[in-house]
């Protein structure tokens, strides 16, 4: 069967360690992000969200089941082949902004591009820090940014090579809740307004309310999807999870 998805895992298996000592983080996930899509991934501590993502962004290898991206199956690939395709099509953000305190926001924006020895076009660096609403702070070092400005040129960063899907990893948890909302709102308008696929971890009901559904995992498996709920009630559905496992 074809698929339109932006990502999909087939049953995807994860095991870490070997003998005894083996834990296995994902037990048979399957889960298919659709374009211009906002999905957050909650669960317990260890329940295998971490190892979803970096299985989801090619970051490692599965040892059973599927991953496509953007039409691509990641087992096919090469190395280096796996290298490029993470650089050119998929975007990270981390609870760590990452910036380099010596480099304005824009020239941190344009790193991504220096990297890949390509010349930064201005005007693309102009448009993903105007896209996440930083326009006015080009020229700021990250010493003279607030937390949720610095993660917002994160966000640019991992936008300026126009990737598939934009993966989050508690992007919002060492900000402040004013912080976190003005992020969740970029978030928010780059799969609104730009179509962009958006795939995000967090243990906050609150920034998972901002995503289009919920993906709740216990150990390695999925177990539950709520859409379209508010703050309280993703918590109590979080809490009717862990009472029924
Ligand atoms: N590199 C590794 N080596 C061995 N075990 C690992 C490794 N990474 C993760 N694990 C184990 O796999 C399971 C899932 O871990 P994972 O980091 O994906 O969980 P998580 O839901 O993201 O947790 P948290 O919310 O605490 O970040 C845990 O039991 C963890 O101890």
């Amino acid at each position: 069967m074809t698929s339109t998805a932006t990502v999909r895992l087939s049953a995807v298996r994860k095991t870490y360690g070997t003998g005894a000592s083996a834990v296995t983080a994902l037990d048979g996930v399957s889960a298919e992000f659709a374009p211009g899509t906002f999905t957050a991934v909650m669960g317990a501590s260890g329940s295998g969200k971490s190892t979803l993502l970096q299985c989801a962004a090619g970051l490692d290898t599965v040892d059973g089941g599927q991953v496509v991206i953007a039409g691509t199956d990641l087992a096919g690939l090469s190395e280096r082949a796996r290298t490029l395709l993470r650089r050119d099509r998929i975007g990270f953000v981390f609870q760590a902004y990452n910036l380099v305190g010596a480099l304005t926001a824009a020239q941190n924006v344009a790193l991504p591009q220096r990297l890949a020895r390509r010349a930064p076009d201005p005007a693309e660096v102009a448009r993903a820090l105007a896209e996440v609403g930083l326009s006015g702070r080009a020229g700021h070092y990250p010493a003279q940014l607030s937390g949720g400005e610095q993660q917002r040129v994160a966000l640019a960063r991992a936008l300026i090579t126009r990737p598939a899907v934009l993966f989050a990893d508690e992007p919002t948890g060492a900000l402040d809740s004013t912080a976190s909302a003005v992020v969740l709102a970029a978030l928010r308008r780059l799969v609104g307004a730009y179509g962009q696929t958006v795939v995000m971890v967090t243990h906050d009901p609150v920034a998972a309310a901002a995503a289009d559904r919920v993906l709740v995992l216990a150990d390695g498996r999925l177990v539950d999807e709520i859409a379209g709920a508010d703050p309280a009630q993703i918590a109590a559905r979080l809490v009717q999870g862990a009472v029924a496992a």
